[in-house]
């Protein structure tokens, strides 16, 4: 099976480098996910384009600082319209699809329930957003709209929109670098977020 990575920085690049796959380098957040996605497997036509990275961890889901998610959703979480009640109006409600009869919720690849299943991973709806989280004010909303939210990133729905023009499945995979809530960068732990996701790729890239 031949494997687009579509990372968000140089340095993840890096790290993934050794996984000997073709790898793609976005830029942060969902546009440059998506033009890098549409230019690069456009051209290279992979089997799957596995979008991976580090994520925040919503809490009461299981996941910790160094676990790893897959996602079986990807959702453009913040795109829509502000009520005058501060509710949130989403794409479906304001009737806009975002593609064919799809809304905010973006499937992923087919096969990622039954890939983490063999993995001992969790996997499940994974939230793109254009800002990091940095209140219990925005996280009590998102969890709110999302109750079974795993994570939150910046690149996955711009990566899934692209894959869904190209007709090649996405999957994202995620090292856990911290948890969503008020903002404590002290808590971050990057290294051992991109380590844990660059083991869980070995382990995939042997059963896929
Ligand atoms: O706020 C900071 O000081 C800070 C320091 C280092 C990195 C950041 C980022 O915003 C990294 C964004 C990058 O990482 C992904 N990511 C990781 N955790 C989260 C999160 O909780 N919410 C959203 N995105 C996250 C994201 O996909 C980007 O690629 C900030």
């Amino acid at each position: 099976m031949q494997i687009l990575l579509v990372v968000a920085t140089e340095g993840e690049a890096l790290f993934f480098g050794a996984l000997g796959l073709e790898v793609a380098i976005s830029g942060i957040g969902a546009v440059n996910a998506a033009l890098t996605t549409l230019q690069v497997a456009g051209s290279s036509r992979p089997d799957l384009i596995i979008n991976a990275g580090i994520a925040g961890a919503f809490p009461g889901q299981g996941l910790q600082i160094g676990d790893v998610a897959l996602s079986n959703t990807i959702t453009s979480a913040s795109l829509g319209a502000e009520d005058r009640d501060g509710g949130f109006l989403n794409l479906q409600k304001l009737g806009f699809p975002l593609h064919g009869d799809l809304h905010n919720r973006l499937p992923a690849w087919e096969g990622a329930t039954d890939l983490a299943r063999r993995l001992g991973l969790k996997a499940g709806e994974m939230l793109t957003l254009e800002t990091v989280t940095g209140t219990q004010q925005t996280l009590d909303k998102l969890q709110h709209l999302y109750p079974a939210a795993l994570t939150e990133g910046m690149e996955g729905a711009g990566v899934a929109l692209a894959g869904l023009r190209l007709e090649v499945p996405v999957l994202e995979v995620r090292g856990i670098s911290n948890m969503v809530g008020p903002r404590d960068r002290e808590s971050w732990n990057i290294p051992l977020a991109l380590k844990a996701c660059r083991s869980a790729l070995e382990r995939m890239m042997a059963e896929v």
